[in-house]
């Protein structure tokens, strides 16, 4: 079976900076694929890439069957590709049932049943429906960030350091929250993160990126050890 994406010599960066000098990774429909490094590496530019909001300047992204590389970004949703952002971008001043309801826009349909169906998975934003976005907590917003995206029913979502800054106890209920979602629902998942507990509770494989380049996978046995060494900063 064809992979669900596949880079190739992924090159990208800022105008003449380059920042990710040929990032090539493939992925099965189904799969949840960490990737792990340090502040800087590049993760979070490798997902700007395969969304399409930075250009890539070499290389290919398939997606699903299809060529991707040149798509504008609202293509590459539709066809099934979702995006957590770092730092969640949530509209602080709309409730969290607006928030949600700007999902919508990704969707193919705009069928308010498409929230009720998320929400199933998310008790604690039921109970956060009229409340500002800016006046949850950051770990309430990455929950919502996360129902958000699914509600445009992503194949392959792509969630960039979604434990950044979050309390420890809502660290363990987004890991329960999307082992529920990939039981439920044909997820498939890019977790890019610093934080290992997390990646590997979730990930069945771990790729390290480093100065733009994927370095290879992580040995899981040293993973769950939390042995790190092997990735320098
Ligand atoms: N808008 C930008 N303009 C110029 N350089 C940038 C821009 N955004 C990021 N960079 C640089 O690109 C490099 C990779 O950044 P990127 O955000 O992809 O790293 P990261 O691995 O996600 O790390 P972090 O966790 O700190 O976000 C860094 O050197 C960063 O300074």
């Amino acid at each position: 079976m064809s992979p669900l994406l596949e880079v190739a010599g992924l090159r990208a960066g800022y105008g003449r900076v380059p920042i990710l000098a040929g990032i090539s990774l493939a992925m099965a429909e189904g799969e949840f694929l960490g990737i792990l490094g340090h502040n800087g590496m590049g993760k979070t530019t490798l997902m700007k890439t395969i969304m399409g909001s930075i250009p890539a300047t070499a290389g290919s992204i398939r997606f699903a069957g299809e060529d991707v590389t040149g798509l504008a970004t609202h293509r590459r949703s539709r066809l099934g590709l979702g995006l957590v952002p770092q730092g969640r971008e949530i509209f602080p001043t709309l409730s969290v049932e607006e928030n949600l309801r700007m999902g919508l826009a990704a969707a193919k349909r705009e069928d308010r049943a498409l929230i009720d169906e998320v929400l199933e998975d998310f008790p604690r934003l039921v109970r956060l429906l009229d409340r500002r976005g800016g006046a949850l907590s950051g770990g309430e917003q990455q929950l919502l960030a996360l129902a958000r995206c699914l509600c445009a029913r992503p194949k392959l979502i792509l969630l960039d350091e979604p434990t950044e800054g979050i309390q420890p106890s809502i660290i363990e209920e987004m890991i329960e929250t999307l082992q529920a979602l990939r039981r439920r629902w044909s997820l498939s998942m890019i977790i890019v993160e610093q934080n290992l507990d997390f990646i590997t509770q979730l990930s069945d494989s771990v790729l390290s990126i480093q100065k733009g380049r994927i370095t290879g996978e992580v040995d899981r046995e040293r993973l769950i050890a939390g042995d790190v060494a092997m990735i320098p900063a």
